[in-house]
């Protein structure tokens, strides 16, 4: 932070993800999504300081610590796919998208020069990115092409994890079912992934289970069939991110998520909450996937 202080953007996550499933993170802007996939990925600044483990294999390398010519050369695009939140911060500026295509294709795959031209055009079909495009450069596209182009670059390593971090920022709908298609697919070939997203109907249309971030820490974690049909959410910050919904209440949670340098002592989302108690003056620890003193029981029978 400006001024030398260290906020904790991400604290005390945990949590598992199987081959053949799809997690779904969600939560309000800031919260700490993008930050801890940066620390899954090894791209968080310099001066981050990070605790803790995280491995795609019990006996694979520590991401938290592995040193960045491992995650590079055996890691990242490999085992680890990212579809990045800002598609054009990650593309090349100086190069077309079939030659970033063509390049990572040939460097993931060892496609032969004779097969790449076709090969990287496949690549392209899997996120929907238009042929007749794949001459331009990264500035010459929409925010919604440069999303199609990382994901297919994405797309390449059939990564056996796979970060996608709002991969359906400025595309349409039909696009975004598409592209949340594309990816349900990747689990389902026996893969996994961790689908970061604000939009709660592509969330339940993909995700398997469903952990939901308050303020850097994740307040409930459950399956999806629970979280969007019946019992419902028990923590009440998630039933208020589904209440907020168009389609549901379309009732906003009163007040802001509060800053990450001024946490409330115990639990953060307390001054927001229509249920607190003076209980919520002692941080809640997480039972049966929920952090919260009083969560809801079956309520919406
Ligand atoms: N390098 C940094 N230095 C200081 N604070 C940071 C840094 N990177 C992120 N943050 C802070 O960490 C918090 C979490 O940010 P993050 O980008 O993970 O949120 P997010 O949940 O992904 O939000 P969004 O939905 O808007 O993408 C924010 O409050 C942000 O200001
Ligand atoms: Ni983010």
């Amino acid at each position: 932070m400006p001024g030398g202080r260290d906020v904790a953007a991400v604290d005390g996550v945990s949590f598992d993800l199987a081959a053949g499933e799809c997690l779904a993170l969600v939560g309000e802007s800031g919260c700490g999504k993008s930050v801890l996939a940066s620390a899954l990925l090894g791209l968080l600044p310099a001066n981050a300081m990070v605790r803790g483990g995280a491995r795609l294999a019990p006996d694979g390398p520590d991401l938290l610590t592995a040193d960045q010519a491992t995650l590079s050369r055996t890691v990242r695009g490999r085992r680890l796919g990212l579809i990045p939140q800002s598609p054009s911060a990650h593309l090349t500026p100086v190069r077309t998208v079939r030659s970033q295509l063509e390049e990572t294709v040939r460097e993931i795959t060892g496609v032969r020069r004779s097969g790449l031209r076709a090969a990287g055009e496949r690549a392209a079909e899997r996120a929907a990115f238009p042929l007749d495009h794949l001459d331009r450069h990264p500035h010459q596209l929409s925010g919604g092409l440069a999303q199609r182009a990382a994901t297919a670059l994405a797309l390449v390593g059939d990564a056996p994890l796979l970060i996608a971090d709002e991969p359906t920022t400025g595309l349409d709908r039909d696009l975004v079912d598409r592209t949340v298609d594309e990816l349900r697919r990747h689990v389902d070939d026996g893969r996994a992934l961790l689908v970061i997203t604000h939009d709660l109907a592509a969330a339940e249309r993909i995700a398997d289970r469903v952990a939901v971030m308050y303020a850097g820490r994740i307040v409930e974690l459950t399956g999806a069939d629970a979280f969007f049909g019946d019992p419902g959410p028990r923590h009440p910050y998630a039933a208020g991110l589904l209440d907020a919904l168009p389609e549901r209440a379309f009732t906003p949670i009163p007040g802001m998520p509060p800053e990450l340098d001024a946490l409330p002592a115990g639990c953060a989302f307390a001054p927001r909450c229509p249920a607190a108690t003076e209980a919520c003056g002692a941080p809640p620890t997480p039972t049966g996937g929920v952090a919260c003193h009083h969560p809801r029981e079956a309520a919406r029978a």
